[in-house]
Order: C-alpha cells, then structure tokens, then sequence
C-alpha cells in the first residue's frame, strides 16, 4: 500500500482564503478588523522564522498585525506589564507569546496573565479546561489543526483507536483531549510508556510529537492508518524531517502528512480561526 499524501499547505492556504474573505465581509459592513499581537522574547533563529510566517499571515488576510520583538534580557515583570496593556487594547482580539521563553522567564505565569478571552494559542487553563469538559472555545492550534486534517481525509473519528505519541502540553495533551472529543478511544504515550511498538501497532490513528528524527520506524505502523508527524528537526544537512521514518510508513500507511507541508502550517492556519473566533465571540 503506498498511502496518500495530506496536503497541510494547500489545506491552510484554503482556510487562511475563508478567513480572508470572512474578514473582507466584516470590513464591508463597517466592521473593524481582527488585530493580534505577537510577542518574541530573544532571538531564537526557529521562533523568528516562526513568528514572521504568523506575522504575514495576519497580514495577508487582512488582520491588524502587532509586532513585539523584545530582547533576550527582558524581565518576566516587563513582559506581564506588557500583556496587561494588551489585554484591554480594544484594537487586540489575540495575544500571542512565541514559546519557548528563555529560561529566566516563567512561560506557565506568562501563559495564564494573557486574558482568556484573548489567548488564542487556546494555552490557558481556562482553555484547556473547557476543552477537557467538550465545551472548547479557543482551541490549541497544532491539535486543532490537526482535527482539520484528519477530518480532510473523509474517514470517520468514532471509534477509532487514536495513540499520541508525546505529552506536552503544547501538543500531546490537548490532542489527546480533541480525539477524544471526537469519539476516538485514545492512548497517550509518553517518556515512561513501556513496549511502545506495542502501542503505535495499535493505532487506527497515530499521532506522533516527540521532536525526534525517525523516531517511529515505518515498520511499527499498522496496515491503513492515519499517520500525522508533528516534528520538525533540521538534520545537518539542513533538511527538515520529521519524528516518522516517513519512507517506509507511507508503504503501510492509508494516509500520511509530509515534513515539511503537513502539520506546521496548519498551526498558522488555526490561530488565524482562533483569532477571528475571539474578535466575532467575544470583542465584536
Ligand atoms: N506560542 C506558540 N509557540 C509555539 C507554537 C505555538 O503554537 N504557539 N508551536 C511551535 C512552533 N510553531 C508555531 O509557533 C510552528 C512551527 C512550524 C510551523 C511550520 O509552518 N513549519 C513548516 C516548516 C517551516 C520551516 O521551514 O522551518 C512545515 O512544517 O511545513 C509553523 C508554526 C512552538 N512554539
Ligand atoms: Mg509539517
């Protein structure tokens, strides 16, 4: 079986055209447009590529882009003052803090300063609990993208046996918390998981977020799954690969995301939703 490729570009690049659109509507009845402000503390050369593509997104669909660069040296105390302010600019639906923070600064209190309302990476507790209790508003983007892919596969989610490999709570948790919400039973493995060929055997749906070249050999996956990576490591060489030994799943696999144009711009793609979401819902 050699299986079909799930294009995470030329799906985003659909839904960043609908938000586009939707924001065109809103400007033509007088409606003001989405802002989101985009905090990078440090310049790690990932996050800058990271956070620029977020930047030109927001800016391609029609989004009031904010941009905060601060230096590596910034205070945990200057970036919650500056979360403050933008929690009650009338002009921002969404803030957002590239992670990782570097380490002098706590990234769980600067998560949970950002006013619900406007934390459209869906990271806060408030977040995460209403998507745990199946009432989800803003929703993490990686997973939720990461429904959206699935769902283009035109495979039903009941029933099946999702396994996430990875527990972060960027990723694996709230994934975790998606396929459930969406009737899968679902295993989550982490760092202590023992046999976990065992499991990955098992899954109907597998979602791999680990951060390690290759880590799950094509050999572990079985026959017609879903298979989504969801890492993006840099080899030497300078290409980019992800966690699935994607050569040899993609010969068992039924349906299979690439690295690079699979998950990673889905990420984008959501938080242009999220943000849209948190102007309409909640700040009008
Ligand atoms: N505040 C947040 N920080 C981080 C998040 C997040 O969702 N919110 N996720 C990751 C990084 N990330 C977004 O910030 C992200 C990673 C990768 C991509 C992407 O489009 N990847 C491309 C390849 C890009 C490249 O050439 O390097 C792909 O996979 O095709 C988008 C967003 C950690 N931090
Ligand atoms: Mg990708």
């Amino acid at each position: 079986m050699t299986a079909q490729r799930i294009d995470g570009k030329a799906i985003a690049a659909q839904i960043r055209e609908q938000v586009r659109l939707q924001v065109e509507q809103r400007k033509l009845q007088g409606l003001r447009a989405p802002g989101l402000a985009v905090i990078l503390v440090g310049q790690d050369p990932a996050s800058q590529v990271y956070v620029g593509n977020k930047r030109r997104a927001c800016e391609q669909v029609g989004f009031v882009s904010r941009s905060y660069d601060l230096p590596v040296s910034t205070q945990a105390s200057e970036l919650l003052e500056l979360i403050d302010q933008l929690n009650v600019d009338a002009e921002i639906d969404g803030i957002l803090v590239q992670l990782p923070l570097p380490d002098h600064i706590d990234s769980t209190q600067v998560i949970e300063r950002i006013h619900p309302d406007k934390d459209v990476d869906g990271f806060h507790p408030y977040n995460i609990g209403r998507l745990a209790q199946r009432i989800p508003v803003l929703r993490p983007c990686t997973p939720m993208g990461i429904m959206t892919l699935v769902e283009s596969t035109g495979r039903k989610t009941h029933g099946l046996h999702a396994v996430v490999v990875g527990a972060s709570n960027i990723v694996g948790r709230p994934m975790s918390l998606e396929l459930l919400l969406a009737g899968c039973t679902t295993t989550t493995c982490h760092r202590f998981t023992e046999d976990l060929a065992y499991h990955v055997g098992q899954a109907d749906l597998l979602i791999v977020a680990v951060g390690k070249p290759g880590f799950i050999p094509g050999e572990w996956i079985k026959p017609g799954a879903i298979v989504i990576d969801v890492g993006i490591n840099r080899l030497p060489s300078g290409k980019l690969t992800g966690d699935v030994a994607f050569e040899a799943a993609a010969e068992r696999a039924g349906h299979i995301t690439p690295v690079p144009g699979g998950v990673g711009p889905m990420t984008i793609a959501s938080l242009l939703q999220n943000t849209l979401y948190a102007c309409e819902q909640y700040h009008g």
